[in-house]
């Protein structure tokens, strides 16, 4: 790989400044290698980032960070920003347990204005920032940096539409690859994407203006008239007209790989007032032909060899792999059964079903509200839809959880995937809330399988519910399977796996193998427990877990959730409901957001691997 002796002198945005064009162009290079090299050896989102080096290079240039404020939305692509604030030392590290985090973190660094993860929010945010600098009357550019993808969310036009009213200062740069973690979906995509391919719109837009700027001044009578006459015209062919009718100044599309134009335009934008579109047309992936060739597989990459492109992870299958294949094996057969996700076709194994079952699959863009309630009137009209999402993002769509789907105890299935840690992309993503903010909705269903084989059988069994259900399972790959295994699954009823006295654990999920590593361990110590495989965070098993309750002397409860509002919590309740004041020790994470880190070290740190487990309950048990 080259060396980076540009790269290496750059350690502000100020250092940028000092460099002629050329060099510019020669820095986009060093940075490109730099990212692959430091991206194939610690995982991440390497095709995005690639894909923004000269706007992230031209914008360093031309604005003034941290005065002038640069938001990045979903915040996946700021490794570029991240090199050139002065953390290029520290990529070794990057999403690492200690290291730098793969998004915006105001702890980071003064340049990451606004924290990100999550899509769409940036146009709410900058606008917000402008607001606010107006009102302390101060002057600085604000710009948000969105994604076609993240476009497709509905927070991005709910603050279109306001900005595009408030005549505020702000300025919007449209990053449009046609990709969004798959390919970008909607008929925004596809207005988009108009303007990008044809070139009948470039060439005519030239035209255009060249006509509109020679129309000689005309005697004041006809003046009106020749504007609306322009106005009608450049309705027809001004490619973002759809902007410029809500209220942006739009520019573009700009060739977003070519530093000079890009400076060029910025540098326009500076200068002009009220809201503004930037349209920059990038390739996700630029660069590494192994990105170029397949932006999906590197957008979220693990680590990768260089030259072959070949991912360094076993093959085996992932949770969400079992999910989508047995659904769509049970939906060959079932033809009420649809899918939905909103940009998640890969990620969540729904690319098993879409290849099988076009007709009924439905990938809705960045937008799990609109996801949820398009379930639900899918669930009205006789189908049973699953909507397949990460536990993060479901947090997107809680009232219309609520309000469309439990209140009307329609039969949508919740398949929450990536519940639990997530492990490297941290705070923003953990799923460590869904168990707490479900389990208080009348009307649902929550369960959570030990293993995949478990899952097999959850999906299985929640195609016979009449009303709304969640299963809930971790981020990762799982043992061997059997897709074809009955359902031995009953609504409310935990499994035993190990008689025992004096404790009792009672476990949920991923969380059941843990408590079997414990029990194993603390047998040893001549502590015998009960471990109960609860398999229904709602409803609980309450007859069993009242049974055992009474004859232990103490309980421990597992979760991979916040210990707030948990299943802990659940069974508190219960066991105050009927009298027992019992020990109950709930086991679970506290009350903080839990940072970046492998799982395992995480686990640890927070006391939840088997060797801490094993301790604590030797110590209750020594103490009692
Ligand atoms: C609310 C929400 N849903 C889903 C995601 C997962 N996600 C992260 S990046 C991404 C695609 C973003 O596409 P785009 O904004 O065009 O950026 P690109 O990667 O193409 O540069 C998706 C779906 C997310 N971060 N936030
Ligand atoms: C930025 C974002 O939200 C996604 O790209 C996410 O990082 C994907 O996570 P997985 O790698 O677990 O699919
Ligand atoms: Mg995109």
């Amino acid at each position: 790989m080259s060396e980076h002796s540009l790269l290496e002198n750059i350690n502000t945005p100020y250092d940028l400044k000092k460099l002629n064009k050329n060099e510019l162009e020669l820095l986009a290079k060093e940075i490109r290698c730099f990212l692959i090299e430091n991206v194939s050896k610690t995982g991440g989102h390497l095709a995005s980032n690639l894909g923004v080096v000269e706007l992230t290079i031209a914008l360093h240039y031309v604005f003034n960070s941290p005065i002038d404020k640069i938001i990045w939305d979903v915040g996946h692509q700021s490794y570029v920003h991240k090199i050139l604030t002065g953390r290029k030392n520290k990529f070794d590290k990057l999403r690492k347990f200690n290291g730098i985090s793969g998004f915006p973190k105001r702890c980071e660094s003064i340049h990451d204005v606004f924290e990100t993860g999550h899509s769409s929010t940036s146009i709410s945010a900058a606008l917000g920032i402008a607001k606010a600098r107006d009102l302390n009357n101060e002057k600085y550019s604000v710009i948000s940096v969105i994604g076609d993808g993240a476009l497709t969310g509905g927070m991005a036009f709910e603050a279109l539409n306001d900005a595009g009213r408030s005549k505020t200062n702000l300025i919007v740069i449209l990053n449009h690859n046609e990709m969004s973690i798959s390919e970008n979906v909607g008929s925004i995509s596809m207005y988009l994407s108009k303007i990008r391919t044809d070139p009948y719109y470039f060439r005519f837009k030239k035209d255009i203006e060249n006509i509109m700027n020679i129309i000689p001044p005309i005697g004041k009578s006809i003046y009106k008239s020749v504007e609306k006459l322009k106005y009608s015209i450049k309705q027809l062919v001004v490619p973002g007209m759809l902007f410029e009718e809500i209220g942006f100044k739009y520019l573009g599309p700009i060739d977003g790989h070519d530093i000079n134009a890009l400076i060029e335009v910025l540098n326009r934008a500076k200068n002009i007032e009220g809201p503004i579109l930037i349209h920059t047309i990038t390739k996700k992936g630029k660069g590494y032909i192994h990105a170029e060739q397949n932006p999906d597989k590197f957008h979220s990459a693990s680590p990768f060899n260089i030259q072959t492109g070949e991912f360094k992870k076993n093959g085996r299958d992932t949770y969400s792999d079992v999910f989508g294949k047995t659904l769509t094996k049970i939906a060959l057969n079932d033809h009420s059964i649809v899918a939905i996700t909103a940009a998640m076709p890969d990620g969540t194994g729904l690319n098993h079903f879409a290849e099988k079952i076009p007709d009924r699959f439905f990938d809705v863009g960045i937008a799990e509200q609109h996801a949820a309630t398009f379930a639900a009137g899918m669930a009205i009209n006789g189908y049973k839809p699953y909507f397949a999402v990460y536990s993060t993002f479901l947090q997107r769509a809680y009232d219309q959880v609520i309000h469309d789907i439990c209140i009307q105890k329609l039969p949508v299935v919740l398949a929450i995937d990536r519940a639990g840690l997530v492990g490297e992309d941290g705070e923003t993503h953990q799923g460590l809330f869904d168990i707490s903010f479900l389990r208080i909705i009348p009307n649902i269903v929550i369960m959570s399988p030990k293993n995949a084989d478990e899952l097999v059988e959850m999906i299985k069994f929640s195609r016979t519910l009449t009303g709304p259900c969640a299963i809930r399972y971790p981020r990762g790959k799982v043992d061997s399977y059997d897709i074809n295994r009955k359902c031995n699954i009953q609504l409310g009823k935990a499994e035993i796996l190990s008689e025992g006295n004096t404790v009792a654990i009672f476990a949920f999920g991923n969380m059941v193998n843990i408590a079997l590593e414990v029990r194993d361990k603390i047998y040893k110590e001549g502590v015998y427990p009960y471990v109960v495989n609860l398999r229904f965070a709602k409803p609980l098993d309450s007859e069993l877990i009242l049974d055992i309750a009474n004859k232990a002397k103490y309980i421990i409860t597992i979760e991979d959730n916040v210990i707030n509002g948990g299943i802990g919590s659940a069974i508190l309740e219960l066991l105050n409901k009927f009298g027992i004041y019992k020990p109950v020790v709930r086991l679970g994470f506290p009350d903080k957001f839990i940072e970046h880190g492998d799982v395992n070290t995480l686990l640890k740190k927070y006391n939840l691997d088997s060797d801490s487990i094993k301790e604590k309950i030797i110590r209750l048990y020594r103490e009692m």
